[in-house]
């Protein structure tokens, strides 16, 4: 196997939890350049313990967790891999500007006593320009909707230059026609070639950027296929975790859209956008 086709990610058998308690039980599943999952799946079916786990943020109990080919006990090289965590917004209390809060994201990629040079600048501007907010940098990002929050937070992690993107409910809480233009900035992103890993209840949003579906169940793989798959098996059913619903009534699974969407009904109108 050549180094190009090493696969991002690789898991065998592999399980995932917090101390001795296994939330996310030997599962498999490998991803391969260029590719951009869906983690779907019912609330606390691991999805974000298993994310959590490729990031060593959550325990890793059991199987083989290999990330760019090497063993995760081994990994070292964590700017590889992009995280846009969970609800997180970016706080109101710290005054910061858009440009500052992506420059955070260059970090990882420099020593802590070497001051950011072009080449930080450089990726700083193309992360801004991947999310539509270059226009935005010197403003302060809590005068930003909770969408564009979401991008300057996918900008951060963007301008690390990871190998992959995992992002964590990236569309949650975000209006519809916020939805699309996050939408359309992961489109974007794909069409680069940018590999993702994308958790959400919300697939009907992402429709047209996944290649792949992997839906969770009780720790479990449950479907790992196409979309076009998913749709066929899954139809009548609703999109992501919608018919296992048990412990969030308002959380973002209570806005799931229905099958509908994902097989083509239309789409909220796109915003427009000023300045
Ligand atoms: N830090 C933690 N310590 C102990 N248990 C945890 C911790 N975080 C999550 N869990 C438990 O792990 C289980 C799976 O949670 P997880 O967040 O991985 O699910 P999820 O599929 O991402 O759910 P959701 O769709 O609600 O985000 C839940 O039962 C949860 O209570």
């Amino acid at each position: 196997m050549s180094v190009t086709d090493t696969p991002l990610i690789s898991l065998r058998a592999a399980s995932f939890g917090y101390a001795d308690r296994r939330v996310v039980d030997g599962v498999s599943l490998s991803q391969g350049r260029g590719e951009v999952i869906a983690l779907l799946g019912p609330n606390g079916s691991g999805k974000t313990t298993l994310v959590k786990g490729l990031l060593g943020l959550s325990d890793h109990l059991g199987g083989e967790v290999l990330l760019f080919g090497t063993p995760l006990a081994r990994f070292r090289d964590r700017p590889r891999i992009g995280y846009v965590p969970q609800r997180h917004s970016l706080s109101a209390s710290v005054r910061a500007t858009v440009r500052e809060v992506v420059e955070v994201g260059r970090l990882t990629r420099r020593p802590w006593w070497r001051p950011a040079g072009t080449a930080d600048a450089t990726a700083v501007d193309e992360a801004l320009d991947a999310v539509g907010l270059r226009d935005r940098e010197r403003e302060d990002v809590s005068a930003l909707s909770g969408g564009q929050q979401r991008r300057v937070l996918i900008a951060r992690a963007l301008a690390a230059r990871p190998d992959l993107l995992v992002m964590d409910e990236p569309t949650a809480g975000v209006d519809a026609a916020n939805q699309r233009i996050l939408a359309d900035v992961l489109s974007a992103l794909a069409a680069r070639g940018t590999s993702m890993l994308i958790v959400t209840h919300e697939l009907a949003a992402l429709h047209e950027v996944v290649t792949r579906i992997v839906c969770m169940d009780g720790g479990h793989v449950d479907y790992d296929g196409t979309p076009r798959d998913y749709l066929a098996t899954h139809r009548g059913h609703e999109v992501g975790d919608g018919h296992h619903h048990h412990d969030a009534p308002d959380g973002p699974g209570a806005r799931t859209p229905g099958m509908a969407a994902i097989a083509g009904d239309p789409l909220p109108p796109r915003e427009v956008h000023h300045g």
